[in-house]
């Protein structure tokens, strides 16, 4: 017995979980906890013989009753099994991300297992009980009656027999015991066979419903009403990912009318996410069915296997790997699905925009050019080309380049624009072949030969012309040779030479023999490339040393633009553009002061101001504090630090040497 305190404190939680469970003002899940609750209280009170068998079995039926009108109900307020639609409807998609998936739970396996099983014997002990003392008129046995549900809409529909919901009732109150139904509580065969077979519900599926057409699986997971195979649910699934097409059973469909539905292609399906992959085995084996079930492929494999099947064994690398409009050639390029090495030139017929180098069976590398045009090279020279020459730098914009208007206006005309329309870039609007940018050290020609190789779209070389000379002493006339053949298997290029005065500068007695020959192999290639019509080799140098570069290159490098010193926009540009990325107290006229001070700098010298102004800050903490601070408790920059650093940088263009580059443009330059 239980002290009269405790009793007190007992029945205020019946009341108050009564109160809970029947109040208007709770949310659905606060009521199902409360009958939850409630049940379990009739159970413990029975059990210490507080309530008789038959008071405690009335209880329990309309505590049960409430609690499965609360859990059933699909009312978005007042009920629960919405969540569980919604869930329904979510999890469905997933299982058309890969054709083969399937669940492990099917209606057969779910009675097979251990933790169902022993969930159907505690049911039936416990149902048998009440039943018995209720004096109820029917006991029920099904599987299907102890995890089903009851029916939403029939009066009473948990079953006023007792507490447990089940699948369908009779006219005369009790349920219907199906042929051949099940009749043992420990039984762990499916549920009953209904006397006319039916094809199972599709919308099962999800839940993997394999069972065998003649069974009638009522839904194992509750929420399904109809059983006539027009389930709500498989209207839901469809609804949400195919808006306005008539709603099927999903379920019900192949793998190709799934596809065909959700608009992708077989391809794209085998290319799906690796949530297929990994949804791909099933629960608890399903080795057999996954044997008659299409073998899942990645796209790679796909790709793969439609290679071989269309050109047979890989005699050849495929060039598959190059896609976009600039092409890879370089090392840290995709190098196809199994290649070593990815040839850089395209087949002679065109087939193959990336094909062209011949790979030895081993793929120990390449044996020897297939395309015509590298015939003669040594395919050790044009792998160097491709993977050394070629530019991966980060992209560089326009508008990161501040100032020389004319120029990057020139350079888009020549380079952007014909790239974009050849077909109205002929005849003699036919763009240049040769650009020469020269002007002072520091004033972003560099800068903007890489901006050009970000912009342009073609593929892009890049070479200084001092590691020609020096890092292939003596090959440096074949190098060139390759340098120029590759480019015009990849074509539309563009080759930016660096330093070109090096490579270029006029031919003297005293020179190299090596460098000689490597020199007369570049104007002759140059020649070609620029006479060429067909060719779309746009080569690009760059200089601070005009006036050293030999008259024959010059005019073959027919547009030749001078890069000045920046004006004080530019200045402006370049000092606003570096401080956005700091933290900075600048004021408009401090600003102003730095862009007027600075009236001689070149790019490079603004850019080391900068540099050395957001010194400034740290240099005014003490050394024991560096060690210390936060990056956001570092001062923000000052014009003071400007002014400290006008000390230390200077301008690194002389008005003498500026007086130089204006007097060869205005010989040579081809500015306004
Ligand atoms: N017009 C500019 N706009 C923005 N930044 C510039 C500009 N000019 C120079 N710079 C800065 O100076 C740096 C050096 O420029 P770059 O290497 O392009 O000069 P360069 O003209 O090629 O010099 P050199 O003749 O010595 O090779 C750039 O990385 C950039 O930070
Ligand atoms: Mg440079």
């Amino acid at each position: 017995m239980q002290a009269p305190g405790a009793r007190a404190a007992h029945l205020s939680e019946w009341q108050e979980s009564h109160f809970t469970a029947t109040s208007g003002a709770c949310s659905a899940g606060q009521k199902a906890d409360a009958c939850r609750a409630q049940i379990l209280r009739i159970q413990y009170a029975r059990a210490n013989s507080e309530l008789s068998p038959a008071c405690a079995c009335r209880l329990f039926r309309r505590c049960a009753e409430r609690y499965s009108a609360v859990v059933d109900s699909d009312n978005a307020e007042s009920g629960l099994n919405n969540y569980a639609e919604s869930i329904l409807a979510l999890a469905r998609p997933h299982q058309a991300d890969s054709d083969k998936w399937q669940s492990g739970l099917s209606v057969t396996s779910v009675f097979q297992r251990r933790s169902v099983q022993e969930m159907m014997r505690a049911g039936a002990q416990s149902r048998d009980s009440l039943l018995a003392a209720a004096g109820a008129s029917a006991v029920v046995h099904t599987g299907a009656a102890v995890l089903g549900p009851p029916k939403p809409g029939v009066p009473g529909g948990s079953g006023e027999g007792g507490p447990f919901p089940g699948p369908a009732r009779g006219a005369d109150g009790t349920r219907d015991i199906p042929a051949g139904g099940v009749s043992g509580p420990g039984n762990a065969h499916p549920p009953g066979v209904t006397d006319t077979p039916k094809p199972c519900p599709p919308l099962s599926a999800p839940f993997g419903d394999l069972a065998p057409a003649t069974w009638h699986a009522t839904p194992l997971f509750g929420g399904v009403r109809k059983e006539n195979g027009s389930s709500p649910k498989a209207s839901v699934g469809l609804s949400v990912f195919l808006p306005g097409r008539p709603s099927g059973p999903a379920g019900g469909e192949g793998p190709r009318e799934r596809l065909a539905l959700y608009g992708c292609s077989p391809a794209d399906a085998l290319s799906a996410p690796p949530l297929s992959q990994a949804l791909s085995k099933t629960e608890d084996g399903g080795q057999g069915e996954e044997s008659r079930l299409p073998t899942f492929k990645t796209a790679k494999e796909q790709l793969w296997a439609e290679q071989q099947r269309r050109h047979g064994p890989p005699a050849r690398v495929s060039g598959s790997s190059y896609g976009g409009v600039k092409k890879s050639l370089g090392a840290s390029r995709s190098r196809g699905i199994f290649g070593k090495f990815v040839p850089p030139v395209p087949k002679p017929d065109g087939g193959d925009p990336g094909g062209g180098m011949q790979c030895r069976p081993d793929g120990a590398g390449p044996t020897a050019p297939a395309d015509e045009r590298l015939k003669g090279l040594e395919p050790k020279m044009v792998e160097l080309i491709t993977s050394e020459i070629v530019d991966h730098g980060p992209p560089v914009h326009w508008e990161d380049v501040a100032g020389v208007e004319f120029a990057k206006a020139t350079i888009k005309e020549i380079v952007v624009w014909p790239m974009m329309r050849p077909d109205i870039f002929t005849g003699l609007r036919g763009p240049p072949k040769g650009i020469l940018l020269f002007g002072p050290p520091g004033t972003g020609k560099t800068l903007i030969g890489k901006c050009i190789a970000s912009q342009s779209g073609a593929t892009f070389f890049s070479i200084s012309a001092s590691s020609l000379t020096s890092k292939w002493v003596g090959e440096g006339e074949k190098m060139v040779r390759a340098l120029f053949a590759v480019a015009r298997c990849q074509q539309p290029a563009v080759i930016f030479i660096d330093e070109i005065d090096s490579l270029l500068s006029q031919r003297g007695d005293g020179e190299h023999e090596s460098s000689r020959r490597m020199k007369t192999e570049f104007l002759v290639q140059l020649d070609g490339a620029t006479t060429s019509p067909e060719d779309r080799i746009l080569v690009v140098g760059a200089t601070n040393r005009p006036q050293e570069i030999d008259e024959a290159a010059r005019r073959r490098l027919v547009k030749r633009l001078y890069i000045p010193l920046p004006d004080a926009a530019a200045r402006r540009q370049i000092v606003l553009s570096l401080m956005s990325r700091e933290r900075c107290r600048l004021r408009e006229e401090e600003l102003a002061l730095v862009v007027q001070r600075s009236e001689g700098f070149s790019g490079a010298d603004v850019t080391q101001l900068c540099r050395e102004a957001s010194l400034g800050p740290i240099r005014s903490l003490r050394t024991a504090d560096i060690a210390t601070i936060t990056a956001d408790q570092v001062p923000p920059i000052a014009y003071v630090d400007f002014e400290n650093a006008f000390r230390t940088v200077r301008p690194s263009v002389s008005p003498k040497d500026l007086e130089l580059y204006e007097s060869w443009d205005r010989t040579f330059g081809c500015g306004q």
